[in-house]
């Protein structure tokens, strides 16, 4: 791998390079004119730190909780299917990168290693599952069940995806996975494991989720969900107080701020603009966690003093795994720990508590002094 890779953006730029078309258009796309792709990481701008000064900062820590579960950074690894096609590892390289940084991975329902792979290959991790429900509850049931036996602490339920988000670059490439690959927390041979072309011409993905996952879910089945599993659900996806007081009400153990990654409204709000509002209607009743657009350790300081107790990461560990499978991932997650650490140090932060609110203030504060 090269040395000359020293943040995201390299790793972005040469995965870009790296990539066949199909995956990579798949990765880096969003719905429709990737609107709120671009204002994910846009916004961050908007938000101004205001660093303090002559504390003492010779002894530091990124340390934190999540859930209960002490972690080393107040960043983990979102969520993001077929990751094999990144890297032959997949999930399993994200995975082992998580655990050796001390912080969280999330495995997308959709994976291409299974979560009993994830469980043997990174034994050690602290492991969420995502969970989308599919039309045959059975299959949903099955999933949480297998992910509590293999020691994963939580489940992730994502919200703002029973319908396939309009990604048209999918739709020219008629998006598939490569032939040796396969949604490997399914049978061989199920409907469930693989994507086939699409009768309509487009995205396999968008058929695959219109076949199988149920539209009709409402807040009436975490009710279910709490039912069937002792794990704490997460509700990913949340972008307004109102939903957020109703993830509450349901019983979420957390509220996961989240547009997805621009993949599936365009025209939402970016997610740290976002992020604000639902710490506010929380009000310290749960944790807040978002995604979206993260990709310096600035982005991260600001989150974590606009109320975020942890943030996620998903493209950034995918063109981690793609210039350099688990090493990659592990440059990746290194990098942002020096960028927040060196924030932290220049900004009067000892500790990730000392990140607060007034740490940050909005842009157009300086034009109106
Ligand atoms: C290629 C890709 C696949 C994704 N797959 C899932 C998924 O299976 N489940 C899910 O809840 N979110 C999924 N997401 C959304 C991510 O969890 C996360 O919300 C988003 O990527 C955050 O934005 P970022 O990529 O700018 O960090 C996916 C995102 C990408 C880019
Ligand atoms: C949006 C419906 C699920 C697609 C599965 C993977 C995913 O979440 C993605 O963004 O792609």
């Amino acid at each position: 791998m090269s040395m000359s890779l020293v943040c995201v953006k390299d790793y972005e730029r040469e995965a870009h390079r790296q990539l066949p078309l199909n995956a990579l258009n798949y990765y880096k796309s969003g719905a429709l004119g990737e609107v709120t792709v671009h204002e994910n990481k846009a916004a961050m701008n908007r938000w101004y730190i205001r660093p303090r000064f002559l504390r003492d900062m010779s002894k530091r820590s990124l340390a934190t909780t999540v859930l209960g579960h002490p972690v080393s950074l107040p960043f983990g690894v979102a969520p993001t299917a077929m990751q094999r096609m990144a890297c032959p590892d997949g999930e399993c390289a994200n995975a082992r990168a998580a655990a050796k940084n001390g912080t969280v991975f999330t495995l997308s329902t959709i994976s291409t290693s299974s979560i009993e792979e994830i469980a043997t290959h990174a034994p050690s991790s602290l492991r969420f599952f995502q969970l989308y429900i599919y039309k045959d509850r059975d299959v949903t049931a099955r999933l949480v069940k297998r992910a509590e036996a293999a020691g994963f602490s939580a489940l992730v339920l994502t919200v703002d995806a029973a319908f396939f988000g309009i990604r048209r670059e999918d739709m020219r490439n008629k998006f598939i996975l490569p032939p040796h690959l396969r949604m490997e927390n399914f049978q061989d041979n199920d409907k469930k494991s693989t994507l086939v072309n699409s009768s309509a011409g487009g995205s396999g993905l968008k058929e695959y989720v219109t076949a199988l996952f149920d539209t009709s879910v409402t807040w009436k089945d975490i009710a279910w969900l709490k039912r069937i599993t002792k794990l704490p659900i997460i509700l990913k996806g949340i972008l307004t107080a109102e939903d957020a007081l109703l993830g509450l009400e349901a019983g979420a153990a957390a509220i996961w701020v989240s547009n997805h990654g621009g993949r599936q409204v365009d025209g939402v709000p970016p997610s740290i603009e976002a992020l604000p509002e639902v710490v506010k209607a929380v009000n310290g009743q749960c944790e807040v966690y978002v995604d979206g657009g993260f990709s310096e350790g600035s982005d991260i300081f600001k989150a974590l003093a606009l109320g975020a107790q942890m943030v996620f990461l998903g493209r950034p560990l995918l063109w981690g795994l793609t210039c350099g499978g688990e090493e990659g991932a592990h440059n990746i997650l290194q990098i942002l720990y020096r960028e927040l650490d060196t924030i932290m140090a220049l900004s009067g932060c000892a500790t990730v508590k000392d990140i607060t609110r007034e740490m940050v203030i909005r842009k157009e504060y300086y034009s109106k002094l």
